[in-house]
């Protein structure tokens, strides 16, 4: 589907399902309503309303943008900034209905592609945060923005909800995204190795340093070291980094050549470090120092309109463990995973979905595969919304089936066109 619907052009976008807004603020409303992969903006604004526009793509950077303009629109600097930055393509009017359709199909199958769930840990984009709530949405802006920086950054957020992978996106979305992306868990080595590890040791500095040895900061030279659980850090190591933040320097352990490192640093923690710096376990100066660029990843709990698109993520990436008789999660079960409060956060996620996919006996999923309990149901009542969501998932699996996952039979059957149906799938998660 597209967002906004053109006087000029709506009579030539029959077969697509559009929603026309008439400002900014409406059309962000409606793009935290639903996902829609393509947007045609008719008109930017003069010089005074650039910087709201600029706010508004950048919070919807994963929107396909194509302008309709004016014949002189791109006289204007700041129009000709926001057209480069964030169109995916443009035309001027009078609009070339051919030109113009063929534009919208293009960036509608591209928007597709990238709305497909990552297969492998190894693509480590935005696209691998998966998620289509408001939450994640505000994440991937913040981490689009950050990535322009070179700044440290501080992530907080509960252990399992998705620091490393924010990180990484930054990473990735950065100027060093050819460099190395080294993470480190400052809590998982012990304290009498810690400070080799990190700044590495020269030649004889101790008994078994046999040989000089590169720490891993300098190994993320002209990348980025993501250091996790840096609340864990001993405090002598803490004097250590927060030197090399201010003077971008190492010393290997049982040297004193100074060895200069380009390499930005990003850290985590799941505990409140403005705390930890209050109980004296962590050093004032190094936590201003760290928290230049602050992102907060939401628990699940706060986002559970992530869950389905999740499950059904770690479903279809787990698919090679499952039993071949599985086909998918029931109704309960997913009842049952939007009633859960998630503790573990994504982590739990993963782990409670593959646990239910090797031992799950049924063809689709129930609560107690998941370890979980079954809702009751007086909280059955309750979800009208869920129960229309699980309906319609229902109604496109059975039409799915029954077409042999043939999409223009499936669409035909449901009565829907295949745009729609394409639309459905992506919001259900359902793969093809
Ligand atoms: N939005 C998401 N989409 C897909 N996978 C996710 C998402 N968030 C987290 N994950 C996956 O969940 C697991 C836990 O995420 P991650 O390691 O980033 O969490 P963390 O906050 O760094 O955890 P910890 O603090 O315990 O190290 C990883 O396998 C990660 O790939």
């Amino acid at each position: 589907g597209a967002l906004g619907a053109p006087d000029d052009c709506g009579g030539m976008l029959a077969e697509w399902d559009i929603h026309s807004v008439a400002s900014l603020r409406e059309a962000s409303r409606a793009l935290r309503a639903r996902n829609y992969p393509v947007g045609l903006v008719l008109d930017l604004p003069g010089t005074e309303g650039c910087e709201a526009t600029e706010r508004f793509f950048r919070e919807h950077w994963n929107v396909q943008w194509i302008g309709v303009l004016a014949p002189d629109a791109l006289e204007s600097k700041p129009c000709r900034a926001l057209v480069a930055t964030w169109l995916a393509d443009f035309h001027t009017r009078p609009v070339d209905r051919q030109r113009l359709l063929h534009t919208l199909g293009h960036a509608h199958g591209l928007a597709l592609l990238r709305s497909q769930p990552a297969a492998s840990a190894a693509t480590s984009g935005l696209a691998a945060l998966t998620g289509d709530s408001a939450a994640i949405a505000r994440l991937r802006a913040q981490i689009g923005k950050v990535a322009q920086s070179d700044a440290p950054v501080l992530i907080w957020g509960e252990s399992g909800s998705g620091k490393e992978l924010t990180a990484q996106a930054i990473h990735t979305h950065s100027a060093r995204a050819a460099g190395p992306f080294v993470p480190i868990n400052c809590g998982a080595i012990p304290p009498a190795l810690i400070q080799s590890e990190l700044f590495g040791h020269a030649r004889g500095a101790f008994t078994g340093a046999a040989r000089d040895k590169v720490g891993l900061i300098e190994s993320a030279a002209g990348g980025t070291v993501f250091l996790d659980e840096i609340a864990d850090l001993p405090k002598d190591l803490q004097s250590n980094l927060l030197r090399f933040l201010q003077e971008k320097t190492i010393y290997r352990i049982g040297s004193t050549r100074s060895i200069a490192v380009d390499v930005r640093v990003i850290a985590a923690s799941h505990v409140n470090l403005q705390q930890a710096v209050a109980d004296g376990m962590f050093r004032e100066d190094l936590y201003y120092r760290l928290n230049v660029l602050p992102i907060d990843v939401p628990p699940l709990r706060e986002r559970k309109d992530d869950l389905d698109m999740l499950a059904q993520h770690f479903f279809h990436t787990f698919a090679t463990e499952k039993a071949p008789h599985l086909k998918g999660f029931g109704t309960e079960a997913l009842r049952a995973i939007r009633q859960h409060d998630w503790p573990g956060n994504v982590r739990e996620l993963i782990n409670r979905t593959r646990r239910a996919m090797v031992l799950g006996e049924g063809r689709l999923i129930a609560p107690h595969d998941l370890g979980l309990a079954p809702c009751s149901t007086q909280e059955r009542g309750a979800g009208l919304d869920a129960s229309r969501i699980d309906a319609e998932r229902a109604a496109i699996g059975a039409s799915l089936e029954r077409a042999g996952r043939n999409i223009t039979h499936a669409a035909r059957d449901l009565g829907v066109s295949r745009m729609t149906l394409y639309r459905l799938l992506a919001k259900h998660g359902i793969q093809t």
